[in-house]
């Protein structure tokens, strides 16, 4: 069996992905594919209490990586690579583009550093063991961070990551456009300023053009 595709959801908090996985899910749905909708940090019982722990508690930034990608090499070995194995197309908010944009372009950590980890925790994996898992598509949903502030006002509370000031999201902004400029094509910029239908309209769009919402019953 031809393995899945792998689809990936990016952006600063508040630029809109959560809102639009559920449309996009049913789209491919109504393609006949199977969709697994996973998360990061997060997507099995161990990566849930690391997402809790990144989330809430204090840490300095080489635990947050450790942790990061610690969360992330049991979501692929457990549900990711399981999922694309069987055919399914897997829809993931966020992956490794967040550690460059957030650990690396926000908090500074050094992008050769966590070059070394994504290596490291995204190959030995069945049945490519000597090739890097990265996602097919990458949908970055770019939003300035003034506006990505506007639109979580008093939305919930905010967790450690959104107490962070605006600059913090302006470099990581920075981060995913700088990370899109080197992805050879893989991540295809989406503008989340958008009214909601329109930037729905560019997701579909940028999905379609892989083929992936033509009918997959029985093809
Ligand atoms: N195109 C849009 N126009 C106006 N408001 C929007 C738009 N898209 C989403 N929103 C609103 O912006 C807020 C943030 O959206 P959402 O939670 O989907 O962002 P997110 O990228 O998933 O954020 P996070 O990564 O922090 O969870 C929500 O209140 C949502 O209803
Ligand atoms: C994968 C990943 C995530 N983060 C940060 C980014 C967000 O602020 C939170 C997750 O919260 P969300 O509501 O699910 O968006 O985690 C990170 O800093 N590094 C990462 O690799």
């Amino acid at each position: 069996m031809m393995r899945g595709p792998f689809i990936s959801l990016e952006g600063i908090d508040g630029a809109g992905k959560s809102s639009h996985l559920a449309a996009l899910a049913d789209a491919l749905r109504a393609a006949g594919r199977s969709v697994l909708l996973t998360r990061e940090p997060g997507g099995t019982p161990l990566a849930e209490k690391l997402r809790q722990l990144l989330l809430h508690e204090r840490m300095d930034v080489l635990t947050e990586v450790l942790l990061v990608f610690a969360a992330r090499r049991d979501h692929i070995v457990q549900v990711i690579a399981p999922a694309l194995a069987r055919g399914d197309v897997v829809l993931c908010d966020r992956f490794t583009d967040a550690s460059f944009a957030y650990q690396g372009a926000g908090r500074g950590f050094d992008r050769e550093e966590l070059s070394k980890l994504e290596l490291l925790a995204q190959t030995g994996i069945a049945p490519e063991p000597d090739s890097m898992l990265q996602p097919d598509l990458t949908l970055w949903f770019d939003l300035p961070a003034e506006l990505a502030a506007e639109r979580l006002a008093g939305v919930r509370a905010p967790d450690r990551f959104e107490t962070e000031p605006q600059a913090f999201f302006a470099r990581v902004a920075r981060g995913y456009a700088e990370r899109a400029a080197q992805s050879g094509g893989r991540m295809v910029r989406i503008d989340a300023a958008q009214q909601r239908e329109q930037v729905a309209a560019q997701m579909l769009a940028a999905v379609a053009a892989r083929g992936w919402l033509e009918g997959a019953r029985g093809g």
